[in-house]
């Protein structure tokens, strides 16, 4: 981590006591609302206010390039990060709609598309016109690695200023699945083949090539599993260290994290071996179709709130849980006690 670095607070844990106790007082038998219960007091927990609040979120979408797609990982045209991101500026794409129903704040960060197309709204923060490629040379310097974490940071502090209560982290970028399996087979040491998936649907021969390709560079960058920044340059990507410094930022700032599919998993598990006080910071959207991300949530120890069989990437999956997160606050906030409503409890007999 960077000196100047903002710190991430320790959870306020006599909030989340409070909490707890309050929630058994509400008109349910206790613990009757299960995981939306425990929601509700890793919300206290985070924020520090017994009445937390999460609305309105933020979402925030990071788009980069890959070198990599010049292998023939992906099942689409590098050409298409950029027409999404023309496409998110149009308001025509799913997180567009899952947004707009949430109420969020969304905005997109081009931090590394290799082209531009004309995207009005979209913020330029461009690091370098997409990675270099992963399986030939390091995707990215550690210098260039820092100034997309600050990319990261800096969306995460405009969505704070705006007022948003909760930031939800998406990503856009073609072959972004090759890179984050590389990153993780170096983060966690399982075998390439135990983690790799279709991404945007490779099945078949082109499935066996991405493979290859993935073991391939594996062996060939050397990436110290023991230094997440290594990991992060040598086979990571733009948007995905954007990722890691929209998590950082957000949590030093109290706010709750919604962690989206394979990818933002990918980035949250390198970002919490960067600081490990991320963690408790980190609400879990979806198990994504990928099938790494299964091994990158116990890695995290992560129990996701949906399984939707989504792979779309985004921050769609997370747009789409955050109305339970919604409805722990609200319970809270607006349930009546036993002793408000008359009603008996059995605690009282
Ligand atoms: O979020 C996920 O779990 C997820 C799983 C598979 C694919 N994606 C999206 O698909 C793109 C990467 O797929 P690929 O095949 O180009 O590596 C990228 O834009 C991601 O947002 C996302
Ligand atoms: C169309 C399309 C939309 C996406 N959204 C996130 N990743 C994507 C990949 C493709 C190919």
């Amino acid at each position: 981590m960077n000196d100047s670095s903002p710190l991430i607070p320790e959870l306020d844990t006599a909030c989340a006591t409070r909490v707890g106790r309050y929630l058994d007082t509400l008109t349910k038998p206790p613990g009757s609302l299960g995981r939306l219960e425990s929601l509700a007091v890793t919300l206290a927990a985070v924020t520090g206010e017994d009445f937390p609040r999460v609305s309105p979120p933020g979402v925030v979408v990071f788009a980069a390039d890959h070198g990599v797609a010049e292998e023939g990982v992906s099942a689409f045209p590098q050409a298409v990060t950029a027409q999404m991101v023309a496409n998110f500026a149009a308001g025509g794409a799913a997180i567009n709609v899952f947004a707009r129903r949430i109420d969020a704040r969304l905005e997109v960060v081009d931090v590394g598309v290799a082209s531009d197309l004309p995207a009005p709204g979209v913020v330029h923060d461009k690091v370098r016109p997409g990675t270099r490629n992963l399986a030939r040379e390091d995707a990215m310097t550690q210098q260039e690695a820092q100034a997309a974490i600050a990319v990261g940071r800096r969306a995460a502090e405009r969505a704070i200023k705006a007022g948003c209560r909760c930031l939800i982290v998406g990503e856009m970028g073609i072959a972004n699945t090759s890179a984050s399996t590389a990153m993780l087979a170096a983060l966690i040491d399982v075998p390439v083949a135990e983690l790799v998936g279709p991404g945007t649907g490779v099945t078949g021969d082109a499935l066996a090539q991405k493979l290859a390709v993935i073991e391939a560079a594996l062996i060939a960058r050397e990436a110290d599993p023991d230094d997440p920044m290594d990991v992060l340059a040598r086979l990571g990507g733009l948007e995905i260290a954007a990722m890691v410094g929209a998590y950082l930022g957000a949590a030093a700032k109290r706010l709750p994290i919604l962690v989206d599919g394979f990818i933002a998993t990918v980035a949250a598990l390198t970002a919490c071996r960067i600081d490990p006080s991320l963690r408790p910071y980190l609400i879990f959207g979806h198990r994504s179709q990928e099938p790494g991300h299964d091994r990158v949530l116990a890695a995290l120890d992560a129990d996701p709130l949906l399984d939707f069989s989504l792979r779309l990437g985004e921050g769609s999956g997370a747009a789409l849980a955050f109305p339970l997160l919604e409805a722990a606050a609200a319970m809270l906030a607006e349930m009546a006690t036993f002793a408000a409503a008359g009603v008996d409890n059995h605690e009282a007999h």
